[in-house]
């Protein structure tokens, strides 16, 4: 049987090696914590669809590789994506301090529109901690990111921190600002309805729900 939803978002999980990426990807779509997690080869790849204001979304996620040496396959990656997870340990400054160079990546290489969630992981780990809620928090206002805390471990925040980028992703279809249509949008419409619907507001009516963006969660707005 075919799976039915109304929107793909393409997501991408990016930050240095270590800081978690394929345990909260992991925990996202198995709700477990993954034990035995290795450094990831190139990249991994896993899918959920999560319902969003009345919409289904699948999002289709991909896993990269934080390793120097696989950056110029996981580069490969970006093109197209509609919303990034951009990972760092909360408990390595190390993790912290290297941001910059996936940001880039990911405003230079993936949609123009992409919305970036800023992911302080590990926060279990209180007691080894090396980044702060509110440097990490003004780091994503000036960058224009929303910004979460999570536990890969115990799951705090990581259905929030998939859910909160794709309710952004989908405010902005209904206010217009992202066209499904638009090649490289990161976006697909899944079954009729969808674009039954995004037709009715490009006419001009009004929508029977309308989300509102949501770039809240420790400062910080999404990039338009
Ligand atoms: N305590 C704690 N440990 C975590 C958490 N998330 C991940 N880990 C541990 O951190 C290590 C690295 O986790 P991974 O998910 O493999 O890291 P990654 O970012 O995918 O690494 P690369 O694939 O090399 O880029 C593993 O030993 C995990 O068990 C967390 O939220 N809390």
């Amino acid at each position: 049987m075919s799976e039915s939803y109304d929107y793909l978002f393409k997501f991408l999980i990016i930050g240095r090696a270590g800081s978690g990426k394929s345990c909260l990807l992991h925990h996202f779509i198995e709700n477990k914590f993954k034990e035995d997690s290795s450094h990831t080869i190139g990249v991994e790849f896993g899918s959920r669809i999560v319902n969003v204001g009345g919409k289904s979304i699948k999002l289709q996620i991909w896993d990269t590789a934080g390793q120097e040496r696989f950056r110029s396959v996981t580069r490969s990656y970006y093109r197209g994506a509609a919303g990034a997870l951009l990972v760092y340990d909360t408990t390595s400054r190390d993790s912290f301090n290297v941001l910059w160079n996936w940001l880039n990546d990911a405003r230079t290489l993936a949609s123009q529109n992409i919305c970036i969630l800023l992911v302080g992981n590990k926060k279990d780990l209180e007691e080894d901690r090396e980044v702060t809620f509110l440097e990490a928090s003004n780091f994503a206002q000036e960058n224009e990111l929303i910004f979460l805390e999570t536990s890969a471990k115990t799951g705090e925040n990581v259905e929030e921190a998939f859910l909160k980028c794709s309710k952004t992703i989908l405010a902005k279809i209904e206010t217009g600002e992202l066209d499904p249509e638009r090649i490289g949008s990161g976006i697909q419409y899944g079954d009729t309805s969808a674009r039954n619907a995004a037709g009715t507001l490009a006419s001009g009516q009004q929508p029977r729900s309308r989300l509102r963006p949501d770039c809240s969660g420790g400062g910080g707005s999404c990039r338009s």
